[in-house]
């Protein structure tokens, strides 16, 4: 019998963030393998349109959670829905029901937070500092509570090399960023931003560093861990291969790629692609749940969640499984033929944006108004290579996380709690994972049916024949122009024209002489 899966039987578990990406696996896994667990209360707000007991029930409804019904088929009385804006004082959490979370809650997990890389540094302190600060203070009122795990991630302290397992202190203290967002106004903050985040890239990797400073300050007695996964990617494993939900990290440029939108980026083929599936993380998450309420470690232990040190893969060779991947199942109605260069060079990445990324979209912008429809592409690309400036700086570096705390963890799991709780990558063979990735993408994002491969693959060998086509016309274009201005290169085609003209009258000589 699993230990962990048995220590969260009976338990009143408190998740943020439980309609995200992370928390869904993280609750799937939860029903899945403790399903005798109390509640588990997650703090939902309004969206799109939907009540949060409709965001629930499409949840609860989706393929995901098919394997956890089976198991455990009275899940939607387990899960309790608190309408809750992390936005908002108390997050806006009606009496009754904050009274029943103070008073029941045996483990936090606090996934919540704005992952956007431009959100506002206003906005971004909201979210990942303040409501940290406040969840904190709602947990040190909590008398049944055993632990409280805050998911941060290996990029908040992007700005060194080698990354400890410790907490790294910003120049300015957390408090005083909180309470300066409270009377500056948006021009200032937006003018002072860059001197605040300083050496990170982004308003995302500065507030979770912020967070997890905020973490320490406020622990108080509280038992707290801290998780930093790196770059999370589609399930490896569970409850199925390949499963994913949102556009963050790889998935969105896997599209773009998919598509033919994108055919090359700035990025180094040697730089460690330190992506880690989304179920190894819930694993880890799991297994540090149940470490720090049983164990009560003296101190916040810190777990990073990371690939790189185990079993490394590099962008050059995930960029070349995802093509080889691209072959087999190509994704439909693609703009352009996938392709995947990079180039470490700015200038000749430059020359691409212009040549691959630009000129299509406007050429292909030019026939949707010749043929009197509004033209999009050019739009989409700029937004699209937007992104992709957001996302370089993750794929030009190499970090190194020391993992001494998560593999101390391993070594204290039982054989079947390793088994059940699996986190090591070790195990983990990269191209199978990636074709998964893609075919997950395909499936799961895209809702692409298996059933249209054929149809996919004549549409690129259509678009390669376009290709060609439109590159022998544009070079006998070109070559015509040149015959017109240059006597230099209407001499070279007069020579190139009578050389062929020998070669065949010689070939044919020689052919009638053997008869
Ligand atoms: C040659 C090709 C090779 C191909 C081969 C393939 C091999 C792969 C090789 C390369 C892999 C590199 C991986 C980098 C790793 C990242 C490291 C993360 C490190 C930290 C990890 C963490 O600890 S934390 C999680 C990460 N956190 C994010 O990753 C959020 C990013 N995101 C935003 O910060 C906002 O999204 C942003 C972008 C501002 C837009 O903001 P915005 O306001 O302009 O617009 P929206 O967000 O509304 O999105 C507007 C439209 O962009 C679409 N879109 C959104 N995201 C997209 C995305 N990633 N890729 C594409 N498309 C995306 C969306 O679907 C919309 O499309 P539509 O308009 O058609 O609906
Ligand atoms: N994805 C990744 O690559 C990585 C993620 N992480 C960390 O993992 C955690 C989970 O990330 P992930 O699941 O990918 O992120 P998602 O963006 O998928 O999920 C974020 C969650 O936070 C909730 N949330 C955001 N704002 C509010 C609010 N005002 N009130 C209530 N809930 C809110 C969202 O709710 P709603 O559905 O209503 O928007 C959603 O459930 C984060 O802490 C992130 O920093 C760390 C490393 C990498």
């Amino acid at each position: 019998m699993s230990m962990i899966a048995a220590f969260y039987g009976g338990k009143s578990i408190l998740i943020t963030g439980a309609t995200g990406f992370m928390g869904k696996v993280l609750m799937e896994k939860l029903f899945r393998t403790s399903p005798d667990l109390k509640v588990i209360y997650i703090l939902v707000r309004t969206k799109a349109g939907q009540t949060t007991q409709q965001r629930v029930f499409q949840i609860l409804n989706s393929k995901l959670f098919e394997k956890v019904k089976e198991v455990c088929p009275n899940v939607h009385e387990k899960i309790r829905a608190i309408y809750a804006d992390l936005n908002q004082n108390d997050f806006a959490i009606s009496k009754e029901d904050m009274q029943e979370l103070l008073s029941c809650t045996n483990i936090i997990f606090h996934c919540a937070a704005t992952v956007r890389f431009d959100d506002p540094l206003r906005h971004a302190v909201q979210l990942n500092v303040t409501a940290t600060q406040q969840l904190l203070l709602m947990a040190s009122q909590m008398p049944k509570l055993e632990a409280f795990i805050h998911i941060s991630t290996a990029f908040s302290n992007c700005n060194l090399k080698h990354i400890d397992e410790v907490i790294y202190p910003c120049p300015v203290e957390p408090k005083k960023i909180i309470d300066s967002m409270e009377w500056l106004d948006d021009a200032i903050i937006d003018e002072i931003t860059p001197k605040l985040i300083g050496d990170r890239p982004n308003t995302y990797t500065y507030t979770k560093a912020l967070g997890e400073m905020v973490v320490q300050q406020e622990s108080g007695n509280l038992n707290i861990a801290i998780i930093r996964p790196s770059i999370v990617g589609a399930t490896w494993q569970e409850p199925f291969p390949g499963w994913v939900d949102n556009l963050n990290g790889p998935s969105g440029l896997i599209i773009a790629a998919g598509k033919g939108f994108l055919r090359s980026i700035r990025a180094t083929p040697m730089a460690v692609a330190d992506l880690i599936p989304v179920d190894t993380v819930v694993n880890l998450t799991l297994a540090v749940g149940w470490y720090t309420a049983v164990h009560r470690p003296k101190s916040t232990l810190i777990y990073h969640c990371t690939s790189g040190n185990f079993n490394p893969c590099n962008w050059g060779k995930m960029g070349f499984q995802v093509l080889a991947t691209f072959e087999k199942v190509p994704f439909e109605r693609a703009f352009r033929r996938p392709n995947a260069d990079f180039t470490t060079n700015t200038i000749t990445s430059q020359y691409w944006n212009a040549v691959s990324h630009r000129a299509p979209a406007i050429i292909y912008d030019f026939y949707l108004r010749l043929t009197g429809r509004k033209p999009r592409m050019t739009k989409l690309m700029n937004r699209l290579l937007r992104t992709v400036s957001m996302l370089e700086y993750f794929v030009n570096r190499s970090w190194e996380w020391s993992t001494y705390n998560t593999e101390m963890l391993m070594s204290e799991l039982s054989p079947e709690d390793q088994r059940v709780f699996n986190f090591d990558v070790r195990q983990l063979n990269w191209l199978e994972y990636i074709e998964n990735y893609v075919l997950g993408i395909k499936k799961y994002l895209l809702k692409e049916d298996m059933a249209g491969i054929p149809e996919a693959k004549q549409h690129l060998r259509r678009l390669r024949n376009i290709h060609y086509l439109f590159n022998t016309a544009l070079f006998l274009i070109a070559w015509r122009l040149l015959i017109a201005r240059s006597q230099m290169a209407r001499n070279v085609w007069f020579f190139i024209v009578s050389f062929c003209y020998k070669f065949l009258s010689y070939f044919r000589a020689s052919s009638t002489l053997k008869v």
